[in-house]
Parts: C-alpha cells; structure tokens; sequence
C-alpha cells in the first residue's frame, strides 16, 4: 500500500500510542506528588488563568518526553500543577494548534496524559471570534456544541487505528460538552455578577492560520456556528473519546466581519 502523504493510514497512523502516552504519564507521576482531577487548558493570552494557583510546580514542555511545544506568542507552554480553592488541578499554559505544524495526535497528546495521571474533568478555553451578531468583544461563550470542520475533511485525532485502552470506535458526540458543568458555570457567572456577558452558543474550529473571508464567514454563520477559533475541538473530541467530562469556554475577542460594506479597506 502507497503511505507516502497519508498520515492516517496503518503504517503510519499514530505518533503518540498508549506506551508513549504511558511513558510521558509515568515521567510525570515520578516528579510531582500532585495528583490532579481537573485540567484546564488555556488558550491565547488566556495563561493568566493559572495566576491563582497554590502549591505550585511547573514543567517546561520541552523538558516533558513526547510533549509538544508551543509556538505562538501568547502560549507559555508549561504544565502548572496545584491547587485552587484546595481542588487539585493541572493547568496547561499553552496549547498547540494544527496550524503550527502538529498532527491533532500531538495536539491533544495532553489530554490523554491527563486521562492517565487520574483527571476527571477538563475545561478547554479559546480565544475566538464572534459570528453572532448580539455578541460582544469581551464576551464569555459556554461552548454548547462545536462544528469540526477539519474534521469534514479528514483532519480528525481519532482518525486511525484505535485502542481500545483509550476508548470506542465510534464515540458519540452529541452531549461532548457536560450540561451539568455549563449549568455550574453559569450559575457561577451569576453570583459573580457576570451574567451580561455570559453566552452559550457552537464554536466552529477551522484550522487557520488565516482569518476568515467574509464568505467564509457567512458560511458558518449560515452553519449555525455562534464563534470561531483555531483549536479545542480536537481536544474535547479526545475527551470524550476517553471519558472525561468537559467544560468549553470562548473569550471572544473579535466580531468577524459578515459584510461588505463598512471600515472598506482592502475588502471584496
Ligand atoms: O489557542 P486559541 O484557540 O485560544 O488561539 C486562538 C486561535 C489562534 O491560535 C489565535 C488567533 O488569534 O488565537
Ligand atoms: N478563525 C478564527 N480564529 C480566531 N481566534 C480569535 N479570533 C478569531 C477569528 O476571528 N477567527
């Protein structure tokens, strides 16, 4: 069989198998006493989010066997481990995108790690632009539901052979972000006084690098997407393959453009 340019075929399907991922696990395990059951992933200029964190211990991605490493400004890449509010958690300062160069294996190779270290409960976090046209730069956007466009197109982490360790062929996808942990939040928003700028909506993942067209913009919109961003589908689409529960959160911070006529520059 021709392989050359398929990276999903047989030969050549996984860079990140249940021994790597075990490896890396036990690599981990062996230099820090943390045993974290919530893992957050921070997106762009998100890694702040571990600012809080107590007990802390940090490691370097490119000191972590099999890890990737961040190359976007705005990713830190480390790994935090502590405690916030006494709950043990493990935050990602930094993620990587497809667009960098990664396959979605390496890209949610973290997940896994995390599903293997003893985490229950991941929350993914991405900076995003919004399509809907109530939204606002500044809003919050619990993820209700995602669009995999790469996906579409066979740009998919559980494309492949799979391993049953991990989890079923065929994983549903239609309740991938928990209705319980969004009730949580927005719960929790409102406390806080931060129900203005709570939404809920479906972010569409594109791979980028680029910004979209306003066609293209259209079309998702058209599509029933409320954001849109460059990542966290392929994480969440892995967490649920392998049993945790996820929590998506979208920091919008652009409108996208979704006609013609105004600030004109340079447009069709
Ligand atoms: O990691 P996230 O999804 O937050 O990063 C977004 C998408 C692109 O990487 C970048 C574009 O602004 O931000
Ligand atoms: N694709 C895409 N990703 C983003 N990340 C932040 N804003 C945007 C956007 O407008 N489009």
């Amino acid at each position: 069989m021709h392989t050359e340019g398929n990276m999903h075929t047989k030969e050549n399907s996984c860079c990140c198998s249940f021994e790597d991922c075990k490896l890396t696990t036990d690599w981990l395990l062996s230099r820090t006493r943390h045993r974290p059951k919530i893992a957050v992933v921070c997106g762009s200029g998100l890694g702040l989010l571990a600012d809080d964190v107590t007990n802390k211990q940090t490691f370097s991605y490119e000191d972590i066997p099999n890890f990737p490493v961040s190359t976007v400004p705005g990713h830190e890449g480390r790994l935090v481990f502590g405690h916030v509010n006494d709950k043990a958690c493990v935050f990602m300062q930094g993620r990587v995108h497809l667009y960098e160069g990664y396959s979605l294996c390496k890209v949610t190779f973290p997940v896994r790690i995390f599903k293997l270290m003893g985490v229950e409960t991941i929350i993914v976090t991405n900076a995003s632009g919004g399509l809907c046209e109530d939204f606002k730069v500044g809003d919050i956007m619990l993820i209700k539901d995602h669009i995999n466009l790469p996906g579409f197109a066979g740009q998919h982490p559980l494309c492949g052979p799979n391993d049953e360790r991990f989890g079923i062929r065929f994983p549903c996808m239609s309740d991938a972000y928990s209705k319980d942990l969004r009730k949580l939040a927005m719960s929790v928003s409102s406390d806080l006084g931060y129900s203005n700028f709570m939404r809920e909506g479906v972010y569409c993942m594109v791979s980028g690098p680029n910004f979209e067209t306003i066609a293209e913009a259209r079309m998702l919109h058209v599509l029933g997407s409320d954001s849109v961003g460059m990542s966290t589908v392929p994480e969440v689409t892995v967490a649920k393959h392998c049993g945790l529960r996820a929590l998506g959160i979208s920091l919008i911070t652009n409108k996208v453009s979704l006609d013609y006529s105004p600030r004109g520059e340079g447009q069709p």
